[in-house]
């Protein structure tokens, strides 16, 4: 086995030497990016150099977690979903697990911060916020949830190709199935352990609610909001002044957005656990953003070719070779604006904050433990090869020890009652369980899931703490 690429982190913190071939077939060449549990990695196939896919490799010694990805990758796959990465190869080496899968271009949330003044124009932001629902309804069509809804967990396609207008929904690590084997919907629990990022959780997840399909679509709401006015005030702030801020600071920032964005609301205000989603009104009002604006498919996006940030965008297409979609990619397509001349919304429409209790699902599973233990993570890892520790210039950059710390975590938190994740994180971390004991960095910004954070940093520094998947 050949070492051969030696790419170092260029910023401090977890040492990422990278110098590995996977598989026999892939050779990572830079890595990405780097989130709470894995790395990602750009990779070319040794046979054919020329054509570039992403690999998130996670370490082995943990459960599973990929395969779960892998897992839905397939099923929306064979659903047809138009936002979902295809994915190439689900393998272990060494002493991680990985997927192969096709590479896209920048993250939403690294598109908004490198614009001027770190907002999108309306246009774009109803764009991205359209294609962000559909590739989420996609998901909870088949079942699922996805709980960690975050601009950094949204993609366009490679800068400069076709995809460059397509949003792609990114890892589903914290996606949580609804239905039990019957297909019932599950009961909620009645105090579900916090999983996702503090900044775009919702209020019912602080409260520790159960999440459900709505909680996804006020992530969305959070993310129009700050894609259309900038950062949302509540970054870095605790989870408990977050939780605060949200609660006293939203009808201000909706006063300065569209009323549709307050229509959202309004509509998700109404919903519980239980109630399904009204998935055609909501993209109605949705698509009415652009229709009230008379905003057209054929307009560029902020970092297209004729859009405002034109010159700042390079495109990436021509230098590197992509599997993606070779057809056409029409914007008209994907966002099937409603015909003129259809409903048009009021705020009338919709009862005001205040004017409906939303109804509290009553029938709570009596044990959280029950559902956690069903959920928890899946068996033992099976990796293809057995882990061995890694040679010496054939590294990826995941830090056995740290696993061990969230391995142990995660069984901490099977065995005891959920309990609240203090951690000094900012709200851009995703919550993982409760990890009391595990050190943190000061502002973890990414998603947490069941296990503790690891130890490293983000490859930037990201206000995106996750909380691991609590299930
Ligand atoms: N197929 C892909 N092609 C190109 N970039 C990708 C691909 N998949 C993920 N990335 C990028 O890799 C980075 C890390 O992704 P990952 O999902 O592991 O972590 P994250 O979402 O940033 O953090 P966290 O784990 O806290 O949610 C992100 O910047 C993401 O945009």
């Amino acid at each position: 086995m050949a070492a051969v690429v030696a790419v170092k982190q260029k910023e401090k913190g977890p040492q990422c030497k990278l110098s590995t071939i996977i598989n026999g077939q892939f050779m990572a060449v830079q890595m990405i990016g780097k989130g709470a549990y894995g790395v990602v990695y750009e990779v070319v196939r040794r046979n054919s150099p020329n054509t570039r896919f992403a690999c998130k490799a996670e370490l082995a010694i943990d459960h599973n977690n990929l395969k779960t990805e892998w897992d839905l990758m397939t099923l929306l796959k064979d659903n047809k979903s138009k936002h979902n990465i295809i994915g190439v190869e689900l393998g272990s080496e060494r002493n991680f697990n990985y997927i192969v899968m096709h590479l896209v271009g920048p993250s939403l949330s690294d598109l908004r911060k490198t614009v001027p003044n770190k907002t999108f124009t309306l246009f774009t932001t109803a764009v991205c916020a359209i294609q962000c629902f559909d590739s989420l309804v996609e998901i909870q069509r088949i079942g699922y949830i996805h709980r960690d809804v975050k601009p950094s967990n949204f993609a366009i396609g490679v800068l400069g190709s076709e995809e460059e207008k397509l949003v792609y929904v990114l890892d589903f690590g914290l996606c949580r199935n609804m239905f039990n084997k019957q297909k019932e919907l599950r009961k909620p629990r009645m105090k579900a352990p916090f999983r996702g990022t503090i900044l775009y959780c919702s209020l019912n997840i602080h409260q520790r609610m159960e999440p459900g399909r709505h909680d996804d679509f006020w992530s969305l709401l959070y993310m129009m909001i700050e894609f259309h006015l900038s950062d949302l005030p509540w970054e870095n702030m605790s989870k408990e002044d977050t939780k605060k801020a949200k609660e006293t600071k939203l009808d201000g920032l909706l006063a300065r957005c569209p009323p549709e964005f307050r229509m959202i609301r309004c509509y998700l205000l109404t919903l519980t656990y239980s109630k399904e989603p009204d998935y055609v009104k909501l993209r109605e009002v949705l698509c009415q953003i652009m229709t009230s604006k008379k905003f057209t498919p054929d307009m560029p996006l902020d970092w297209q070719k004729g859009g405002p940030c034109e010159a700042i965008f390079k495109p990436q297409a021509a230098v590197v070779k992509h599997k993606g979609t070779k057809k056409k990619v029409s914007l008209a397509e994907l966002l099937d604006l409603p015909k003129p001349g259809g409903k048009v919304y009021t705020e009338r429409d919709f009862p005001q904050p205040g004017e409906q209790e939303p109804m509290r699902d009553e029938s709570v599973s009596k044990s959280d433990d029950t559902i956690i233990e069903k959920e928890g993570p899946p068996p033992a890892p099976k990796p293809v090869s057995k882990p061995v520790p890694p040679k010496p210039g054939v590294t990826m950059s995941l830090k056995p020890q740290l696993a061990q710390q969230r391995c142990s975590a995660e069984h901490k938190d099977l065995s005891t009652p959920p309990a609240i994740a203090r951690s000094p994180i900012g709200q851009n971390t995703t919550m993982k369980p409760p990890v009391t004991a595990i050190p943190r960095p000061p502002i973890e910004k990414h998603s947490v899931r069941k296990a503790a954070p690891v130890a490293h940093s983000p490859r930037k520094s990201k206000s995106n703490t996750k909380v691991p998947p609590a299930h």
